[in-house]
Parts: C-alpha cells; sequence; structure tokens
C-alpha cells in the first residue's frame, strides 16, 4: 500500500505530522458537521421555533467550511512535497546515469531511461502527492467518528468497528490482485518504450530495407498487448472499486436497519441514531477514496521502486584520486592482464582476455582487428566506461589504477567513437565541446582544419545554425568532422581516443583529414582504433586484436611480412585498401 522508502524522504516526519494535524481538524470538522445537522433535523422534528436550528445550522456550516478548507491546505501541502522530491530526484537520476555510464543506458536501453525520468517521475508524483494525505485520513477520520458514535451510541460503534477488519481484508485482497497485475502492466510499459525509442533509431536502417511495415506491425502487436494489459488491471481494479463500495453501503444498510428497528422499539431516542447514520458513510469514506485512487497509485508505487532501484545500483568505483600533471613526452602506462567481461554475455566469454599494453609519451598506436574483434571494448576500457575485471594492472607513470573512470585521466583525453553525439545545439557550440570559452576565432579554425569550410558555407546561419536531435539533419561524416575539430579546438588534452574516427568518410575525404589530423598526432598519445589499413603507415605500434586477445603488436615493419595476424587480415581485406595500403 505505501512504499517504505516514502519513509526514508527528506523532512518525511514534518510533512506527515503536517498532513495528520490537517486530517485531524478534518475529521474533527466532519464530527461537528455531523452533529450540527444532526442537531438541526431533529430540531425541526420536534417542531421546535426557527432560532433553535440557528446555532445548528451555524455549526454545519462553518465545520463543511472548514472542512473543505482542508482538503485544500492538505492537496497544497501534498503537491507542494510531491514538486520538491521530484525536483530533488530528478538531477539525481540524471547523475546516476552519467556515473553508471554509456555501458549501463546500453544494457538497460534508452525507452527505460526516458520511461524512468518522464513518465516514471510524473507516476512518483501522483503517487507521494495521493497516497500521503490518503494514509493519514485513513487514520484520523475513521479514528474520531469512531470514537464520537461510540460516546453516543455504543452498539452502532460496535457495528462499525467490527465492519472495519473485514473491508480491510478485502481489500487486502483484491489489492493484491491488483499489484501482480500492475507491476507486469509497469514491466511491459518498459519494454514497449524501449521497443518503440529502437525503432524510432532504427527508422532509417528499416526504411531502406523495406522492413518499416513489419515494425509497425511489431509495434502495433506490442502496444495491442499492453492495452489488453493495461485492461485487465483496470478491471481488477474497477472490480476491488466496486467491492469495497459494495461492502461499506452494506455496513451503513445494516446500521440502518439497526437504528430504525432500535427507534421503533424506542431503545434509542433520534439524535445518538440520526449522527450515528451521518457518520456511519463519513467512517467508511477514506476507505473507499483510497481504493479509488489504488490503481494510480500503484503504477506510481511501481515507478518510485524503479528509480530507488537504478539509485541503489553500485555506481563503477572511480578511480582513487592521483597526483598526476597529467600526460607528457615521459609519460608511461603499461597494461597487465587485463580481462573484460560484459554483464550480459555469456558467463565463460570474455570481450577483452589476457591485455598487456604498454604506451610511452607521444607514441601512436593502432588498433587493428576484425568486426567483433574488441577495439571498440578496449577503446571503452581506456576511456573508463568499461571496468576491467579483478586481477588487471594498470600503473599510469609509475602510480597504480584499477580503472580509467579517474578524473584527471579523462581530463586528459579526447575521445571520438564510432558515432560521435552532437547535442541540439548551434555547430560552433557543438565543437567548443571540450573549451567551452574558445574565442569565434579559434572554433572558425578547427572547423576549416576539420574540412568543415565547405558545408558552412552553404548553410545560411555558417557556424550558429542549430544542428542535433530535432534539428538540421547532418550526415555521420559531418559529425564525425565536427568531432574531430572538437578535439582540433583543445590544445591541453594531450590523449587521443580514436574508435574509427573516419568511418563514416569517403576515402578521398578521409585522405584530407588525415593530413590535418597527422601534425596533431606528433604531440599527443594517440590511440586509434582502424579498419582502414592505410593509417598504419603513420603508426609506432600496431596492436592486433583476435576474439578479444591481443595475437601480435609491434611495429609495421615488424609484423608486415611475417605471415602472422597482421599479414592475414590484410590479405582478407585485400583490394581497394590494400592498394591504399601499399601507396602509403
Ligand atoms: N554491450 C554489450 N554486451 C554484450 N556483448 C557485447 C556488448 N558490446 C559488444 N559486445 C561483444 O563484445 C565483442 C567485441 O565487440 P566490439 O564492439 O568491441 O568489437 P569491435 O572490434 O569494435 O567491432 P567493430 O569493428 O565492428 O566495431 C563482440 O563479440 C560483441 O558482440
Amino acid at each position: 500500500m505505501i512504499d517504505k522508502s516514502l519513509f526514508q524522504f527528506p523532512r518525511i516526519r514534518r510533512q506527515l505530522m503536517v498532513l495528520s494535524l490537517l486530517s485531524f481538524i478534518q475529521a474533527a470538522a466532519i464530527v461537528a458537521q455531523a452533529i450540527g445537522l444532526s442537531r438541526a433535523l431533529v430540531a425541526i422534528w420536534q417542531l421546535r421555533k426557527i432560532s433553535a436550528l440557528l446555532m445548528p445550522m451555524l455549526v454545519f456550516f462553518s465545520a463543511f467550511i472548514l472542512r473543505q478548507l482542508m482538503d485544500v491546505a492538505k492537496n497544497q501541502a501534498a503537491t507542494h512535497y510531491a514538486d520538491e522530491n521530484i525536483t530533488r530526484l530528478r538531477p539525481l537520476i540524471q547523475q546516476q546515469y552519467f556515473r553508471l555510464g554509456p555501458a549501463y543506458l546500453h544494457r538497460t536501453g534508452t525507452g527505460s531511461a526516458v520511461t524512468v525520468v518522464i513518465d516514471g517521475l510524473d507516476q512518483v508524483k501522483t503517487y507521494i502527492q495521493t497516497v500521503l494525505p490518503k494514509v493519514t485520513d485513513m487514520i484520523f477520520v475513521p479514528l474520531l467518528t469512531l470514537i464520537y458514535v461510540f460516546y453516543e451510541n455504543w452498539v452502532s460503534g460496535i457495528v462499525l468497528f467490527i465492519m472495519l477488519p473485514l473491508i480491510f481484508f478485502f481489500m487486502a485482497i483484491l489489492g493484491l490482485a491488483a499489484r501482480a497485475k500492475s507491476n507486469q502492466q509497469y514491466a511491459d510499459f518498459t519494454q514497449l518504450n524501449n521497443s518503440f525509442v529502437d525503432t524510432i533509431l532504427g527508422l532509417p536502417t528499416l526504411k531502406m530495407l523495406g522492413v518499416s511495415d513489419q515494425y509497425e506491425d511489431q509495434i502495433y502487436s506490442v502496444s495491442e498487448r499492453f492495452r489488453q494489459k493495461t485492461m485487465s488491471v483496470i478491471k481488477v481494479a474497477l472490480t476491488s472499486t466496486f467491492a469495497l463500495d459494495f461492502f461499506t453501503t452494506l455496513a451503513i444498510a445494516i446500521i440502518a436497519v439497526f437504528l430504525g428497528y432500535r427507534l421503533i422499539d424506542g431503545s434509542i431516542v433520534l439524535y445518538p441514531a440520526l449522527v450515528s447514520l451521518i457518520l456511519a458513510p463519513e467512517f467508511f469514506l477514506p476507505i473507499r477514496q483510497f481504493g479509488d485512487d489504488y490503481h494510480a497509485t500503484l503504477n506510481g508505487k511501481n515507478a518510485l521502486q524503479q528509480v530507488n532501484d537504478l539509485l541503489a545500483t553500485p555506481v563503477p568505483p572511480v578511480a582513487q584520486a592521483i597526483d598526476w600533471a597529467g600526460w607528457g613526452a615521459d609519460s608511461q602506462l603499461t597494461l597487465t592482464s587485463v580481462d573484460f567481461h560484459y554483464p550480459d554475455a555469456a558467463a565463460d566469454t570474455l570481450a577483452l582476455h589476457d591485455i598487456h599494453l604498454q604506451a610511452a609519451g607521444m607514441a601512436n598506436i593502432a588498433i587493428i582487428g576484425r568486426s567483433g574483434s574488441g577495439k571498440s571494448t578496449l577503446m571503452n576500457l581506456l576511456a573508463g566506461f568499461n571496468q576491467p575485471q579483478q586481477g588487471a594492472r594498470i600503473v599510469l607513470d609509475g602510480q597504480p589504477l584499477t580503472s580509467f573512470n579517474q578524473p584527471q585521466w579523462q581530463d586528459s583525453v579526447s575521445y571520438i567513437p564510432q558515432d560521435p553525439y552532437i547535442f541540439s545545439a548551434t555547430i560552433a557550440a557543438n565543437i567548443r565541446f571540450y573549451v567551452p570559452d574558445a574565442s569565434d576565432a579559434a572554433v572558425q579554425q578547427a572547423a576549416r582544419q576539420a574540412g568543415l569550410t565547405d558545408w558552412l558555407a552553404a548553410l545560411p546561419a555558417g557556424l550558429d545554425t542549430m544542428i542535433g536531435e530535432g534539428q538540421r539533419g547532418i550526415s555521420g561524416g559531418q559529425a564525425q568532422r565536427i568531432a574531430v575539430a572538437r578535439v582540433l579546438l583543445d590544445h591541453h588534452r594531450r590523449i587521443l581516443l580514436f574508435d574509427e574516427p573516419t568511418a563514416h568518410l569517403d576515402i578521398e575525404t578521409e585522405y584530407e583529414l588525415k593530413q590535418t589530423l597527422l601534425p596533431l598526432f606528433q604531440d599527443h598519445l594517440v590511440i586509434f582504433a582502424t579498419h582502414r589499413l592505410h593509417w598504419l603507415t603513420a603508426m609506432d605500434q600496431i596492436i592486433v586484436l583476435e576474439h578479444g586477445r591481443i595475437s601480435e603488436q609491434g611495429t609495421l615493419a615488424q609484423l608486415r611480412g611475417t605471415g602472422g595476424a597482421l599479414d592475414r587480415l590484410v590479405a582478407e581485406m585485400g583490394g581497394k585498401q590494400d592498394a591504399h595500403f601499399a601507396e602509403n
């Protein structure tokens, strides 16, 4: 019914005390309202003077107004508290996603993140603002009405008291059924969001392959299944509301019949009978209201559970701080026995196995291997996103690191992944990524060096054109050149991690960009994962990966012509690639 984690929310005690006080005043107003109304009706029944009605009517109206005012006050207090907590949780969730990193997001799916941050938090808000006042109402309203009914007529009090556990019992049974269904429904909702986001992201591919209709059908069937599940949850919710209404109405009817008999046989006078009858529905009202909102609160409870699970997910440990001045000409990096395992891969499948690697000064190192050999995994490990298994030894300038998730290391690294992310902003703002305060002239120069000039000249707003999600579309090659411009603008980061940064460029454009990048490579440590063999001639060291293991490593001269892994790879790639390779 109520999620225990709510009690760990900040200032929850104060909030519950405020709501309890308001519920208590409201409960007193409900009793006063019933007293006023009963006294007025008794006065009319007894044909008393109109002046005898004044006081009871005044009590009734004042209590009625006070009761409504308490509703407004409770709503305001609960909404304010819910807003406060959502405002607190949103950045926490965002920070948690940042800490968990892209590997986690990749595993759980973008749709799940969207569900948590947008729909989930809205549902949590509804949950907090609904459940807290309902709980305090369920305590104080039945308690005060029961005490007064007992005081006026203890027999009616006993009937009410006996009915209460019975109603709670039915409520619990139906609530459990609704909860099981609602849990499943929430899981389906997350899955629906995931497949929807996936389909939207993959729409160009689906269209191109002519299978978008098939996916449309798939989305339709997933949403249809979701609709059916929602209907079955609503069915349970409606049944439980009906059952609650039925039992409470029955309880009131029993009291009415019972009081009627006692009135007829004269064992009770009108006022206590009337006030008991008027208070009986009020006694059950908070329970019925809670039942009505139970379905809405269940979704919120599930969402809160998901938020709690996300916040409790252990974040990859940030490696201990080191006394390090940054990468320099004399710097040394050694990786020994580095293994990496994807959490959802088979237990005995390592994506990286026993990696030994040495980098010194401004070395240029190529990582080469077939598709799926582990190049991106290694780059993500070097960028600090993938955490190596226990037993790995990483030594940076004589200091041991447990992983590359290390602020000083990451401050020294520029990373271009295969598909660099373009933020929804201007081209200039996207280029200023690492250096937000770079001058316009510097941005222009970096854009020119990255080969963006012709494209920018064709855009009416040039560098001020908005790009990214929902804005002007750009090609994969343009995105990669913007990423290169980011790197060119930054003169502080001495480590370049490139994961096929030219994969989307045609070979001619790639050569142009290569001429810009090569001088840059001279005063940087470069670790460059690539499929394009012509880069190898510019590299001091080549590492060949096969099935997550280093099968060969050395200079190009050492490895070529040995009939080893590099030669095999070159022979496999053959054709145009080999021609370019031979030319260089
Ligand atoms: N998130 C993931 N979960 C489980 N396995 C993964 C994940 N990402 C990659 N893998 C697996 O790890 C292995 C190495 O993948 P990786 O992406 O590092 O290869 P790659 O050499 O960069 O390939 P490509 O050249 O095609 O980009 C592959 O077998 C891949 O299926």
